[in-house]
């Protein structure tokens, strides 16, 4: 078979078309021969350095390039002083309209800062080149007058956060294949990386024929090699490439310091079907939660942090669009009166009030369970016009044995609904959490914050945790914690955002769903106590909002159809809106107009739930 040649006519036994790698057996030495002496290969490795380094030298480029248009200006003529004015304006002008190519281009100019920047960089070189013009550039003191603007406009330049990440990058990658072959990975390289608050993470590329398991082992040398403390390393693999990994660098410890509260921009533009950023890891990644359809439990010892870690889950929920949220707080209701605006129902801060809302709970429960069942479907599909319920009770030992049996069975039913409950408590024993309930089986997702006796690490985590490594015993700081569920299932110390109570307020007034009433059982929020819910769309459609309304007006509409008047009394919804829905709904065979302005549903009936159904919200809203 005929072999293909490489470029310098060599056989290559691959017959890749490249050259042969060096020390091959059967294949000879085969060496790049640069062509030129040294003096070419300093030149080149210069040049590439100035390529390379170009963010870094531009205030030296910014200069050279200043003294050489004013020279060329000055030789066309005083007249040409126009071009650099035009130029400048141009600038000005752009700078002020910032057309999207522009921006898509340099995302940085939507910083009012380098915009400042920018502009005081325009005015000045516009104006340096127009007086070059005219006088030339060596003239008086136009030298020095540019030297000083270069030093000025280079400060702040180079003192940006994310040149100064860029650099270290650079640095980190270019020091690294050092680095590789001091622990005996010769011949790795770092094909990327991104520097964040607490250190870094590159992804590398290991010679061929090695594997990422021998990273792993070299831990220990990479962290000598590289000068970091001990544990600052760690080593992941990469999914599709079994000759990459991924090292993470943890420079400064995450949990050394309280880890201050990152609110999400916008107002309520999350969703609870994207998993919720609680705090940090001790590696520096983001906690991220998925509090879709789970039931979540909170323990921990006294002062160990659970009433911050559920402010924070009561910040990320408030984000979300597509949560209503109700709260039972026996402590007086110290603890969520400050996101009383925000629960779309007084909180219950008596037995009283929490058994009025658990069993309006279990009620919303069943009438979701119809409804699903009656649409053929299994799942609740939470959205803005069907939020997903959080049931919050802080300390949950304190409720009445008819409360915690009403929990139970949200607990039992609820998942699937989006009807869940998370619950604060100190130690979730059997008697704390009702005897002969199975509530703490229900939990998917726990965190188990300080405890002071090992065994309640098994109480809140469940049963062998303790022995499979997980332990809080000796967290020192409060808001520290292990959290077990889906997707989180290695003993990961995390720590939770230290959110203030300046913090707590401004969150809950930016996504504020309601004017305030004031807890229940208080004289200005009785007569809603008793009938049911705020509506947590502003309809008089209760929580599980204008969608589940309307389905159930068009299911108890009589042969001859209900009005659209109706229709908008019971969802709330305006008449655009409306129909919108209903032809929804018809398109999907599930509702009918019957004559003008009246309409039905098709299947007056509940389905049979093991029967695939049609959708009636698949459409877009
Ligand atoms: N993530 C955190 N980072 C730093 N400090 C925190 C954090 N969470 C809570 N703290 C602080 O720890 C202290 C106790 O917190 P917290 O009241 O949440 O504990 P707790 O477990 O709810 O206590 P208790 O059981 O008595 O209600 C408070 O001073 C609070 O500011």
């Amino acid at each position: 078979m005929m072999r293909r040649r490489n470029y310098r006519g060599a056989a290559s036994p691959y017959g890749r078309g490249r050259p042969g790698r060096h020390g091959r057996r059967d294949e000879m030495w085969i060496v790049p021969v640069r062509q030129g002496g040294d003096i070419f290969y300093v030149g080149d490795e210069f040049f590439r350095a100035l390529w390379r380094y170009r963010a870094e030298l531009a205030p030296v480029y910014w200069l050279i390039g200043a003294m050489l248009a004013g020279a060329w200006l000055h030789r066309i003529g005083a007249n040409a002083w126009v071009l650099p004015v035009l130029a400048g304006l141009t600038g000005l002008v752009l700078l002020a309209f910032r057309p999207v190519a522009l921006v898509t281009r340099y995302p940085l100019l939507n910083r009012w800062r380098v915009r400042l920047w920018g502009t005081g960089f325009i005015l000045s070189i516009s104006a340096w080149l127009t007086v070059a013009t005219i006088i030339g550039p060596t003239a008086g003191r136009m030298e020095l007058a540019a030297f000083l603007a270069t030093c000025v406009f280079a400060v702040p330049w180079i003192w940006r956060e994310d040149r100064r990440r860029l650099t270290k990058v650079r640095i980190l990658r270019d020091r690294f294949p050092d680095t590789a072959d001091a622990a005996g990975l010769t011949g790795a390289k770092m094909v990327s990386a991104v520097i964040d608050k607490w250190g870094w993470t590159a992804r590398i590329k290991l010679r061929r024929g090695q594997h990422w398991t021998e990273a792993m082992n070299a831990i220990p040398k990479l962290e000598s090699a590289m000068g970091a403390r001990n544990g600052a390393l760690r080593v992941e693999s990469v999914a599709d490439d079994a000759g990459s990994f991924t090292m993470r660098m943890v420079e400064v410890d995450p949990h050394a310091e309280p880890i201050e509260w990152v609110p999400r921009p916008g107002k309520r533009n999350q969703s609870i079907t994207q998993p919720l950023t609680v705090g940090v890891f001790e590696d520096g990644s983001d906690i991220s939660v998925p509090f879709l359809r789970k039931h979540v439990l909170i323990g921990g010892a006294t002062d160990s942090g659970k009433s911050g870690l559920l402010n924070v889950i009561l910040a990320r929920l408030a984000e979300c669009g597509d949560v209503a949220m109700w709260g039972i707080d026996l402590k007086e209701g110290m603890e969520l009166a400050p996101w009383s605006r925000v629960l779309d129902r007084p909180v219950a801060t008596n037995n009283e009030t929490a058994e009025e809302l658990l069993a309006a709970a279990v009620d919303e429960l069943e009438k979701r369970a119809n409804f699903l069942m009656a649409s053929g479907r299994r799942e609740w599909d939470p959205k803005i016009s069907a939020p997903a319920l959080f049931i919050i009770i802080d300390e949950y030992a304190e409720l009445s044995k008819k409360c915690q049996r009403l929990a139970d069975s949200i607990a039992r039913r609820g998942r699937a609904l989006c009807v869940n409950l998370i619950i604060a408590t100190q130690r979730p024993t059997q008697k704390a959490m009702g005897e002969g309930s199975a509530l703490r089986s229900q939990m998917n997702i726990r965190f188990c914050l300080r405890v002071n006796e090992r065994p309640d690490v098994d109480l809140i985590l469940g049963a062998g945790k303790l022995s499979a490594g997980w332990d809080t015993t000796m967290f020192d700081g409060p808001g520290k914690f292990l959290v077990h569920g889906p997707g989180l299932d290695t003993p990961r110390r995390g720590r939770a955002y230290r959110i203030k109570d300046g913090e707590v307020r401004v969150t809950a007034e930016l996504h504020a769903r309601h004017a305030d009433t004031g807890p229940a059982g208080s004289p200005e929020s009785g007569s809603q106590a008793r009938s049911g819910v705020r509506g947590s769309s502003g309809s008089p459609s209760g929580v599980s909002g204008p969608e589940m309304a309307l389905w159930a007006a068009l299911q108890a509409a009589p042969d001859d159809g209900v009005t659209v008047a109706d229709l908008r009394a019971a969802t709330g919804q305006s008449v655009p809106s409306l129909y919108r829905r209903l032809n929804a709904l018809r398109a999907a065979d599930q509702a009918t107009q019957i004559s003008h302005g009246r309409w039905r549903s098709m299947r007056p009936f509940p389905a049979d739930p093991s029967e695939p159904g049609g959708d009636p919200e698949s459409h877009s809203e």
